[in-house]
Parts: C-alpha cells; structure tokens; sequence
C-alpha cells in the first residue's frame, strides 16, 4: 500500500530538518524547566522560587518508612496541618530537603524523588535517611532534572549521524516520508485472548498485526485503548516477537505492566523503584536480578572481597598485599560481569521489556534490539522522546488520541515553533487512515455526554456501548433520585450573578463565585446519596484548585472528593464531574479554554453526569465554546448560579 496521499506540509519534513528544528527547541525548553525549578548553580532567591510554585516551605516531617528496595520514605506536611501551597511539583520529580531558614545557596541534607503527592502532604524517596534537622520545621526545593534533556539530544544526535546500521534503519525513512509505508493486505487470522473485544478494536487489532512497520490505534475517551494494546502485545508474543513497550509517563507503563500480568508473559519493568507502582515491584528489572543465578553468584564474589580485604589490612610483607590486590581485581572483574549478565539474563528472558520513553535510553538496554517498539499515550509524548525508543525496533505502533491533551511544554517559544507537535499527530497528517484505525464504541460516557465529544471531534463516528449509553447517576446503589442526581448534563450559568474573576498572587486566575456554587452542587450530590470519591471537579487554572480544595475543606463530607486540572484528570473519570470553567470578564477574554483538546478532556471524565459552570456571556464569545454551551442548554438542564448561593 502507496503512502502519502493528501500529506501535509509540516507532517513531511526530512531527518535533517527534524534534527536542526528540534536541537534549538530542547535548549529552550530546558532552560524554561531550569527555570521553573532550582539549578545546582542558582542564587535565586526564596521568593521568586516560591511564586514559580519550585519550592514548598513551612513543611513538617510526620511519617519515616523503609521500602522500595532500601529507600527510605519521608512524609512531610504542612506546620499547618491544612491543604499544601500552589506549587508545581509531580510525582517522581528530583528534589531537595532543607531547613526551612537555609539561605538559597546553602547545602540540602538530602535528594530524592517526590514518590506521592497528596493535598495536604508530599512523600519523598531518599536513597539515605538525612542524618539531622527532621525536627525542625523544612522546605523541599524542586531540582531541574537535566537527564530527560540529555537523553532526547543522544536520540537527536543519533538521528543526525544516520541509522542505516541500526535496528530502525528502514523504519526512520518510512516515519519522515521519505519511503511508503507497508501493510500486508491479506488479514492475519486472529484467536483472540480476550473475547470480549468489539467490532473496531478487532478490526483495529488485524490491522496491527499486518503493519510492516509502522501502525496508528487512535483511541477516543473510553474506547478501550489499553485493553486493545494489551491484545496486540499478547497476539506478537504469540508470534514470538521481542517488545519494547513505553509510554512516556510511568503510570502509564504500570498500566501495561499490570495488565498483562493476568496472562503470565514474561516481562520486565526498567525504571527507578520510587517512580513504580507498588504492586509492579516484583517485576521490577531489580527485583529480577536479585532473584537470578548470576546474581547470587555476584553476591559470594562479594562476601569473598570483604574477607580478602580484611586478609589486606593484615598483611605484612608487600608479597603478600600484592597478590591480595591482584586477587581483588580478579573478583572485582568478575563480580562486574557476574552482574552484567544477571541483568542480561533477565532482559533476554523477557519477551516484553516495559519502560518509560526517556528509560528506553538505558545503557542496560545498549545492545537489544526489537522486534516492536509499542508506545502508547503517544500523543501525550513529544517526538524526540519517541525517537528514544524507536531507535531501538524495526516496526513500532504508537496508540493514543491527538484530540486530547498534547505534552505539557514549559517554553512558549518552544511550543509555538513545534516543540509540541507529536509523532503521532505528525503520522496521522501523513499517511491518514493508510496507517491507522480508529476505536468507535466507548465503555464510559452516558451517550448524551459523548454526542457533544463525537460530533465536535471524532467525526460523530463514536457510538455508547449499550452497558453505558443510559446510565444515569441514580442508578448507582444507595443514589436518589433528587433534582440534582437526575440530569446527565447541567449548566450552571454565573451570568449577571457578580461572580467575577480574580488574579492569584501568581497571576493565575480564580473564580470564588464558581468555586462556591461547585463546592455547592457536590453537597447536593452527596446529600443525594452520590460517594464524594465519585465525584470529580475540574478546572484549567491552578489557583481555582487551590481556592476550591480551601472551599471544600470547610466541609468534612467532601474529603474524598476530588479537585484537579483538566491535565491532572487526562486518562481518569469520575461518575459525576463538575466544570469550574473560572473566565467571567467584560473583554470575554477566554484564555487556554479555547482549546479543543482541553475542553474535551474534560467533559469526557464523566460517566453518569456532567455539570459545566460559566459564565456564558463570556465564554459564548469563542464559537467553540458557544457550541458546548448551546449543546448543554439544548439537551441539559439550565440553571441560574443564584440558585445556589
Ligand atoms: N470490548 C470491551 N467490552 C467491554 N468493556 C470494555 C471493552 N473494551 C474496553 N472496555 C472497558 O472500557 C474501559 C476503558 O478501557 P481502557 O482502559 O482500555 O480504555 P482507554 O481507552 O485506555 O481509556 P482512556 O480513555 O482513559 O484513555 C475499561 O473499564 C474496560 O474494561
């Protein structure tokens, strides 16, 4: 099958035109998260790192455990007890501890990596418990992690030198245009292991499977995207293929990884124990190596290096020392290449290594190559992290929706020259449905919340699996039927309701009206019956995070529900979801709301219900948003923000 119809300009660009685009915006973008963060050389001062949101301070220390193959895990709070301060740390961030008066330039009494984050408190891994100073009050300052940056110019800088040698020799032209993509026309048979997949993701699977080398699963909210990549893994180990797996953010590998557990594949997790989910440990590549032969026999070449070694500060004459020493160096070779092969031995063994995109640089991994390289969420990925993995396989399958949200980019600059545009969005310009399935029946959404989603994006090509197409909220047990619980999709308008917005310190933007009548309407659905913890509440800006957790903390009920950016919610759901959308201004300014993909996100959380609350007078003023508002009033119910406060 020819490629290249209807191509796109920017989609088809040459390696040399990718490598002198990309090298410049790497730079920029790590400087712009140097910047957000404290570099080893900074002077900054605490102030400015504290309005970058790059330090928390005030903390307490309230809990020390042992885990994670001998790390030791600290969680700190804040000396108020209550919800912790804006700030921009995430999970499995470097950071550093110190006291909380320490100048900026002063030593830290340890780094290590944020393992979780709550409200009101952050976990950190240590490879070393700090000696001193927990008792007394502290701040942790986030550290740029320069690595990713380095990894993605090794990949650049790889792709510059050419890979006709390498593994994705005949793979690279093929992704930039240069050569057509192949799919084998007669269908491969399928016995399928999972027996429950529909129409569209066993077509999607066939198409996969015939893929010479590269294939596109576009996956919608809710169509079962990893349970169709789970299927393709299984059908090429059934092959006998050799697979790289990645996505770029290790919740999403963990996903994987404990997916296919249930199907006994050997498999192996590469990455730092800290940034694992705990029930993924023992897979673990680690965990493996400790288990294995070589392993054990490294471990007595080490007991027998520390009795040598006793034997040396013994010794008297130089005889003696020195054929000690010529000894240890023996053992010492040898208990190094004992380990590298416990590590080999896993890796060969394993038909499905799983990483992280940036983990796929491993040296661990220097010398394998694969069959296919899976990455999923790959339009959550930048592309030259994809190249990471890529470099490594002759076939790849990328899975993921470039209707949602693209990666998080620091750098404006970067992202307004094409630093954001990903892989597979670029692949999907090329080639088109050539390369590509689409997913076409959602298990999420009552149909009246997806119609909007379907027919503002996916072409109104997705269609309610009938187990969710009329779920209602008060069919879930113990739910009422109230006012509240009834409608599948509210909109609650602030228009003329003095509900204003405000700046934050941080320039971010809030809404204290909004914030009220959504903390308002989750009593309500409480009351009715609605668990807080199936509740949900979404918001673009951070400072309304912040400002909605305060409002809700008045309320004990409601610990259990949850408040987060739209980006923090991509990939989840809730049963019920309540939109603060925050802009209520005279010049109908609407900011990032404007965006497709975010909005998408966001509606496409809910399962059972859907409350937007907005000012329509200002947002109506971007047709986008005009047509959600228009879609809410015409199949939802209309409510004034009076009612509630
Ligand atoms: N063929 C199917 N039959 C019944 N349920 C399914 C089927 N495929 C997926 N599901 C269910 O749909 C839900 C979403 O599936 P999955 O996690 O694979 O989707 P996803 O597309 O990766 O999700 P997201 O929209 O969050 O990216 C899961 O509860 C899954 O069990």
């Amino acid at each position: 099958m020819q490629g290249g119809k209807g191509r796109s300009r920017t989609s088809a660009m040459s390696v040399e035109q990718f490598v002198s685009l990309m090298a410049p915006l790497i730079d920029m973008e790590k400087e712009a998260e140097v910047s957000t963060s404290i570099s080893s050389s900074s002077s900054s001062n605490l102030d400015a790192m504290k309005k970058r949101g790059s330090v928390i301070v005030n903390l307490k220390c309230i809990d020390a455990q042992t885990g994670l193959m001998g790390k030791t895990l600290l969680e700190f709070q804040s000396t108020k007890g209550d919800v912790l301060p804006t700030h921009k740390f995430g999970t499995h961030d470097v950071v550093i501890l110190k006291p909380n008066k320490a100048d900026a330039a002063s030593s830290s009494l340890g780094q290590g990596v944020v393992y979780r984050l709550k409200e009101t408190s952050i976990t950190v891994a240590f490879d070393d418990i700090p000696e001193d100073g927990l008792n007394n009050p502290l701040r942790l300052e986030k550290v740029a992690n320069e690595v990713t940056y380095l990894r993605m110019k090794g990949a650049l800088i790889q792709l510059s030198k050419g890979v006709q040698k390498g593994p994705a020799a005949d793979l690279v032209p093929v992704l930039f245009g240069e050569k057509p993509s192949a799919i084998a026309k007669k269908a491969v048979p399928l016995s399928l292991f999972n027996k429950n997949l529909d129409h569209s993701q066993k077509a999607a699977i066939s198409k996969a499977l015939s893929s010479k080398d590269v294939f596109l699963l576009h996956g919608p909210p809710g169509t079962g995207k990893t349970t169709t990549v789970i299927e393709i893994i299984l059908q090429e180990v059934k092959r006998g293929s050799k697979i790289l797996a990645c996505a770029a953010s290790n919740i999403a590998v963990d996903n994987i990884v404990e997916r296919l557990f249930p199907f006994k594949v050997k498999l192996v997790r590469l990455g730092h124990p800290a940034r694992l989910l705990p029930q993924v440990l023992e897979s673990a590549l680690d965990a493996q190596v400790l288990r294995g032969d070589n392993s054990s026999l490294a471990n007595d070449i080490r007991k027998e290096m520390k009795a040598l070694n006793g034997k040396l500060l013994k010794a008297k004459d130089r005889n003696s020392k020195r054929d000690i020493r010529k000894e240890l160096k023996t053992l010492a070779k040898e208990e190094r290449k004992r380990q590298q092969l416990a590590i080999t031995d896993v890796l060969k063994n394993s038909d499905v290594v799983l990483t992280t995109l940036t983990g796929a640089s491993s040296r661990k991994l220097d010398s394998m190559t694969f069959d296919l390289v899976i990455i999923d969420e790959a339009a959550q990925a930048l592309e030259i992290a994809c190249w990471i993995a890529l470099l490594k396989g002759s076939r790849c399958i990328l899975s993921g929706d470039h209707l949602q949200l693209p990666p998080t980019i620091q750098s404006a600059e970067a992202e307004r020259k094409g630093l954001g545009k990903t892989l597979f969005e670029r692949l999907a310009d090329l080639y088109g449905e050539e390369i590509m399935s689409m997913l076409t029946v959602q298990y999420r959404m009552h149909e009246r919340v997806m119609n909007w989603s379907s027919k503002e994006l996916y072409d109104s090509k997705i269609k309610a699996h009938p187990s969710v197409a009329g779920h209602m909220l008060y069919d879930l047990e113990n739910v009422q039927r109230t006012p509240s619980t009834e409608p599948t999709l509210i909109l609650v308008d602030t228009a003329g309701c003095d509900m204003e917005e405000k700046k934050d310190e941080e320039d971010s933007t809030m809404n204290e009206g909004e914030a009220a009548v959504a903390i308002a309407h989750a009593t309500r659905l409480v009351e009715g019956g609605v668990h807080p913890s199936d509740i949900g509440i979404i918001t673009p800006y951070a400072a309304q995070v912040v400002l909605l957790r305060m409002t809700r903390s008045k309320n004990d009920k409601l610990k259990e529900l949850e408040i987060s950016t739209v980006d923090g919610f991509q990939g989840r759901e809730k049963e019920a979801i309540i939109i603060s959308m925050v802009r209520s201004n005279s010049k109908k300014e609407v900011g990032f709301l404007s965006d497709h993909r975010r909005m998408n996100v966001a509606v496409t959380r809910a399962r059972r219900q859907c409350c937007i609350i907005c000012d329509t007078e200002t947002v109506s003023h971007n047709g986008f948003l005009k047509r959600l508002v228009e879609y809410f009033e015409e199949h939802g119910e209309y409510q004034s923000a009076s009612e509630f406060v």
